[in-house]
């Protein structure tokens, strides 16, 4: 089955030239983008969808969620917006809630958020455990999040739970519960943070997880400077979250790892990416990560949701990619790519071809995933002159209509 999607004023594909086409088409060919270029040569197809003359972009790449919850944090959502500073231990209250509740609520309720991001034209999902904060439950967060999002991160190392020494909990996250959680997790993160993991512990999370071969991440430099992004860099992981505090030499450490990588060809030894929470740094009023300086310094940002009960509780990337452009000082196209294909980059699938059977996603060109979102707007700086205006008008998630 092939549809040819013709009549697209403005197709931007996050390939490595950056190429921005117009009165373009692409073909969809069972779960891979076959085809584009410009409509006046598309082949044949199927079937045929007529965009209307609206702008095509790559589906969002929301690589930094928290989606297997339950419960509900309004009251000290209220209490930060009169003036309360946020504070780690308010992961506590969901892990309670999460703890209570069956696995076919937790999972219904993940699929609730996982329906409501791809609405929004996400197209590509990472979820965290970090809400069950026991063997059991961090081993039964996994296990839901597998069937719902694409990869999954075990985030055990989130919040040392009230009543359990540190030294101990830690132990646990590098033993028993990574034993029980390592058959459905890629990644691997450690909240390294005033109130939640110490640098030591920090780091004897990583090289556990490390050693059991899982790719690493690293929540840091939240709410203040601190060893993170230092951390990060060290380990060599694919992320460091948040980054709203930088030292120059956290810069530096960043810019410096991507010195292999070759930007013209989107491909070499990939560094460690950035990735901004533009709507978590709204919701607990932190200073907004600088992304400008940033990009500028030469490192890869990502842009993502960070949907959680607690700091982020969206799914919007349109609103991040509009918070972004109009107060993070980014371009729409270097926004929309942070979101796309600067996701993919820290998920490790911004290549990937027919052989080895996980395709590319973040951008759009042939043998990739066909992952796409077409706005109800002639064109991507709509996101941010339009701001808080749904736009979506159609989604395929791998090749399938999904909105
Ligand atoms: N920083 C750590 N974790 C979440 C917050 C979790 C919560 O407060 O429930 C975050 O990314 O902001
Ligand atoms: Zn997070």
């Amino acid at each position: 089955m092939s549809t040819l999607i013709t009549n697209i004023a403005e197709l931007m594909t996050q390939d490595p030239e950056h190429r921005v086409l117009k009165n373009a088409a692409v073909v969809i060919e069972g779960e891979r983008i076959s085809w584009l270029g410009p409509a006046a040569d598309a082949p044949a197809a199927d079937e045929a969808v007529d965009a209307g003359g609206r702008a095509l972009l790559p589906g969002w790449v929301d690589s930094h969620t928290h989606l297997i919850f339950a419960g509900d944090r309004t009251a000290e959502f209220e209490a930060r917006m009169a003036g309360e500073s946020y504070s780690a231990g308010g992961i506590a209250v969901t892990t309670a809630a999460t703890r209570s509740t069956s696995d076919y609520d937790l999972t219904r309720l993940a699929m609730g958020r996982v329906a409501e991001a791809v609405a929004q034209g996400t197209t590509y999902l990472e979820t965290k455990t970090g809400y069950g904060l026991d063997v059991e439950n961090e081993a039964r967060s996994a296990r839901i999040a597998s069937t719902v999002v694409d990869q999954v991160t075990y985030l055990g190392a989130h919040l040392v739970p009230a009543g359990m020494d540190a030294e101990e909990y830690t132990e646990l996250v590098c033993g028993p519960m990574l034993s029980a959680v390592r058959p459905f997790v890629r990644w691997a993160d450690v909240f390294c943070e005033r109130g939640a993991f110490t640098e030591a512990q920090s780091r004897r999370v990583l090289q556990a997880c490390r050693d059991a071969g899982l790719g690493l991440r690293v929540h840091g430099n939240q709410l203040g400077v601190g060893p993170g992004v230092r951390l990060a860099v060290e380990f060599g992981a694919a992320s460091v979250d948040h980054v709203n505090h930088l030292s120059r030499s956290d810069v530096h450490a960043l810019a410096d790892s991507w010195s292999g990588w070759e930007a013209a060809a989107g491909a070499g030894e990939r560094g460690t990416v950035a990735t901004c929470l533009p709507a978590c740094d709204l919701s607990t009023r932190q200073p907004l990560a600088p992304g400008r300086e940033l990009l500028d310094a030469g490192v890869q940002l990502a842009l993502a949701s960070n949907c959680n009960p607690g700091t982020s509780y969206t799914s919007s990337m349109a609103f991040c990619v509009t918070t972004a452009v109009l107060q993070m000082r980014l371009s729409v196209h270097e926004a929309v790519r942070a979101a796309t294909f600067g996701g993919a980059l820290a998920l490790g699938r911004e290549s990937g071809n027919d052989a080895d059977g996980e395709r590319a996603v973040g951008s759009i060109a042939v043998g990739h995933r066909a992952d796409l979102h077409l706005l109800n707007a002639p064109s991507a700086t709509h996101l941010a002159y339009r701001p808080g205006v749904p736009l979506t008008h159609a989604v395929w998630r791998a090749g399938v209509r999904a909105r």
